[in-house]
């Protein structure tokens, strides 16, 4: 065939075709190359059989692998025994996989002190499922964005009477946090008003997460998990402590689910108009369901309503010791939010919701309160999915990856659909490229030049991704705001004195757990002086 120059139409259609078929081989060269010499995600390199088990810190873990992120990379893949795990320390990873792919990761994984010590009562622990969606379904009805405004005026009275339990006995600030966080919980969820000292749901609460402090420990997961018959052994032999541990551990459970449960009961019955709680309104939804639904409703009302009550309880005490904790290290900060609040409301009133697009400052500090310390530095997910489905899905994900924008590193996502995926939510908030200097407390980062309010929210990532992501989100947000502007309205946070009247200086210790917090630390929290303690309840 003679050869022809090409027409000018047909150049047209070259140039475009060409530009396609060499994208399509470049990737082409690229996946096979990353699927020849680099099969996993990179991650330390793994002892035989026992894995990454001694190269990671078992105190702090999220600070490991933040460090496993500037070897490694975003994604990092690691090994303990026989499990794998998938680290995802940046947003765009954990929203690609958690977020986009949130049909295969919204389980949770195994875990073997959960269901011993009672806490299989927390829906955050159960398993992807029916259980697990109809506890979230209830849950979602009362602290949804719109249903969780008409707890305003309960949260704007709680945080006043925390002002005046601070007036009282500052010294105690941790103990009012707890107290703050459980009388929203119980009042929004069982309608039960907590007495300010001795309160007896509260002696249940506090004996509940006492006793099941040790389940959250790697120690006994892992025990456990590997030798699950010491559970079984009887009290009269040696090695039965640990039964005896998760027993009491269990009857406490019993008793936090039950008690604040027919308390609600036994005020819908004797009222003729009770008041809206999350179990009233859930009881009478119930009604009109038969057996065997029924049953299972209830069921699942109860594990909400606890679980209420667990998720909300340390998360939102700890955010408070948090602030306070910045607040004694950076005076400036306290005293520049105290000038905002008496230019913008005046020191005649104290800060109501409606107050809060005007507080920028106030605002910003609450972001970074969120940020510098995040409460929940790590979050697990596993893979829903079945053997079979999960051979197609590795298949699908793979495809879809070379032929999409995904982040390079979310490529490696074929691989990890077996895996336990941990969510650095730590590593988030120490992104020195998106927050200089991210150890500090700097609530300017969330301002612009003009003192407005930036794009950035740390709420995107805070809160965790996809479908386990917190629904107790928005109940949280508006608690933690109208508490931190009405302290910062009221309170003074200094440094404490020795008997030489010397600042006694410290330096913060972390605990960590289901909620990382900060240890007591010394401090003198007092009235700012134009407020008396009789006018703050009244506002
Ligand atoms: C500072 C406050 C809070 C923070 C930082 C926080 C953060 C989180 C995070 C990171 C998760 C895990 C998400 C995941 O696995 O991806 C979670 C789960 C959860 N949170 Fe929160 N939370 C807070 C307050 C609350 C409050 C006040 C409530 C209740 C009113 C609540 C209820 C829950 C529940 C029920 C879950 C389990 C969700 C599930 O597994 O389906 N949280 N929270």
């Amino acid at each position: 065939m003679p050869y022809s120059m090409p027409s000018a139409s047909g150049l047209v259609l070259l140039v475009p075709v060409s530009i396609v078929a060499l994208d399509i081989l470049r990737r082409l060269v690229r996946s096979r190359r990353e699927r020849k010499g680099l099969p996993l995600p990179p991650g330390p390199t793994p002892l035989p059989l026992l894995g990454n088990i001694h190269s990671g810190g078992v105190e702090e873990p999220w600070s490991t692998y933040t460090e496993w992120q500037a070897k490694y990379g975003d994604m990092v893949y690691a090994r303990l025994l026989g499990q794998e795990y998938v680290i995802l320390n940046s947003q765009s990873d954990a929203t690609e996989l958690l977020e986009k792919r949130s049909q295969i990761y919204s389980d949770r994984p195994f875990v073997a002190s959960i269901a011993p010590y009672g806490m299989g009562c927390n829906f955050a622990f159960e398993p992807y499922g029916d259980h697990w969606r109809l506890c979230r379904r209830i849950f979602h009805q009362t602290f949804r964005a719109d249903s969780a405004a008409t707890f305003r005026p309960l949260e704007l009275r709680t945080a006043r009477q925390i002002i005046v339990n601070m007036i009282d006995d500052p010294d105690q600030y941790a103990s009012h946090y707890l107290t703050f966080s459980a009388a929203l919980t119980l009042s929004a969820v069982y309608d039960y008003e907590i007495s300010p000292r001795n309160d007896p749901m509260m002696h249940i609460v506090n004996g509940f997460l006492k006793a099941s402090m040790p389940a959250a420990t790697a120690e006994r997961m892992v025990l456990l998990g590997i030798f699950p018959f010491l559970l079984h052994i009887p009290n009269w032999l040696p090695g039965s402590w640990i039964r005896r541990e998760a027993r009491a551990s269990y009857e406490w459970a019993v008793k936090m689910i039950e008690t604040p449960y027919q308390y609600a009961q036994k005020q819908m019955e004797s009222s003729q108009d009770p008041t809206f709680s999350m179990v009233s309104d859930h009881i009478t939804r119930m009604k009109k369901y038969d057996e065997p639904h029924r049953s299972k409703y209830g069921a699942a009302l109860k594990h909400a309503s606890a679980t209420a009550f667990l998720a909300s309880a340390e998360t939102t005490s700890s955010s408070l010791a948090n602030f306070t904790l910045a607040m004694v290290e950076n005076p400036h900060v306290w005293k520049r939010a105290q000038a905002e609040i008496d230019s913008v409301i005046g020191m005649d009133r104290l800060p109501e919701f409606d107050d809060r697009p005007s507080l920028p400052y106030v605002e910003a500090i609450l972001r970074e309160t969120m940020r510098w310390q995040p409460v929940v530095p790590l979050t697990l997910q596993a893979s829903r999915m079945l053997q079979r489905v999960v051979m197609f899905i590795r298949v699908f994900t793979y495809l879809k990856a070379c032929l999409s924008l995904a982040p390079r590193s979310t490529r490696h996502a074929r691989y990890i659909t077996g895996a336990i995926v941990f969510t650095n939510i730590w590593a988030m908030s120490r992104d020195e490229a998106r927050y200089p200097n991210a150890a500090k407390f700097v609530p300017e980062r969330f301002l612009t030049a003009e003192g407005e309010l930036n794009e950035d929210d740390p709420s995107g990532f805070v809160f965790g991704f996809g479908r386990r992501r917190c629904p107790g989100r928005y109940a949280a947000d508006a608690s933690l705001w109208i508490a931190i502007a009405t302290m910062l309205a009221t309170l003074d946070f200094n440094l404490a004195k020795d008997a030489g009247g010397k600042d006694i200086t410290f330096e913060a210790k972390y605990i960590g757990g289901a909620t990382r917090h900060p240890a007591t630390f010394p401090c003198r929290i007092s009235p700012r002086s134009h407020i008396k303690k009789e006018c703050v309840l009244a506002g």
